[in-house]
């Protein structure tokens, strides 16, 4: 792990002290057992529904920003994008909360989770089960796992502590040896991000190679750098069924309108 990636994590490590004591973890716990009921591992059922349904299914993102990209999106209104996407066929919606690059918050997952009954991913850099508890929290149905940057012992700390709140999780590699750790956790879906994060370089090709390695049991996501219909084509050929696609849908004025296009359009 280096250049910004690195930054990204020393500023998280920084916060998450601040939150652990601005919000101890027996507070956490009693928000939890007020929240209404949510199915268990809603998230990989909504993928895998949907899948069977319409051919694939498309976790679709909520961010502002980017440290590739900056700004993406600067009238930012999550609600109106979620019921959007919600209304034009997304299985399940991934929402940054990382707020020094990509301007996310707690409060946009919690904005989104009051007015969207699809299943969320709380999309940031996790290191400590008490995060998991916080996703659970502000109401989210999975959480997001970076392989480049947690050893095997923490994945499965991690993955433990969400199966304990009845959490997915998606682990996210980038090339085999992360692959061959995020395997190892038994029920996770398996993303596979063809941004590098050290050098923001995006290959739909990384999807292609890996893809390879996957036992056909696992859920397998492609995620990033999916613009166009022939992104999409190109990795339905190879018969990835699960995408997740935040830029190209941010970049619209109607993210959903984008995402029918980019997916269910008839041509
Ligand atoms: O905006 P894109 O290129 O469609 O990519 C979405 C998503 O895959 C990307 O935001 C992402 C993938 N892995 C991450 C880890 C942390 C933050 C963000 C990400």
């Amino acid at each position: 792990m280096q250049g910004i990636l690195k930054t990204i994590w020393k500023e998280k490590e920084l916060r998450l002290q601040e939150s652990k004591s601005a919000v101890p973890e027996a507070q956490l716990l009693r928000q939890i057992e007020e929240l209404p009921v949510r199915p268990r591992h809603a998230f990989s059922k909504a993928l895998a529904e949907k899948a069977s349904l319409s051919g694939c299914s498309v976790i679709a993102e909520i961010k502002k920003a980017s440290p590739s990209k900056g700004l993406i999106r600067p009238k930012f209104n999550p609600q109106e994008i979620a019921k959007s996407y919600e209304r034009n066929g997304a299985a399940c919606l991934s929402v940054l909360t990382e707020e020094g690059y990509f301007l996310g918050s707690s409060e946009v997952l919690m904005q989104v989770r009051a007015c969207s009954s699809l299943p969320i991913l709380r999309k940031d850099f996790l290191s400590d089960p008490y995060q998991i508890l916080e996703a659970r929290a502000w109401g989210a149905d999975a959480v997001l796992l970076i392989a480049a940057a947690l050893s095997s012992a923490q994945l499965s700390e991690m993955a433990q502590a969400a199966e304990e709140q009845g959490l997915d999780v998606l682990v996210e590699s980038h090339d085999e040896e992360e692959l061959g750790r995020a395997l190892e956790i038994p029920r996770a879906l398996i993303g596979i991000n063809n941004r590098n994060l050290d050098t923001f370089e995006v290959s739909l090709e990384t999807t292609v190679r890996l893809k390879q390695l996957v036992p056909s049991d696992r859920w397998l996501v492609s995620e990033s750098g999916i613009h166009d219909r022939a992104d999409v084509s190109r990795l339905r050929q190879i018969g990835i069924r699960s995408f997740l696609v935040g830029e190209a849908f941010m970049r619209k004025a109607d993210p959903g309108a984008g995402l029918r296009e980019l997916f269910y359009a008839v041509a």
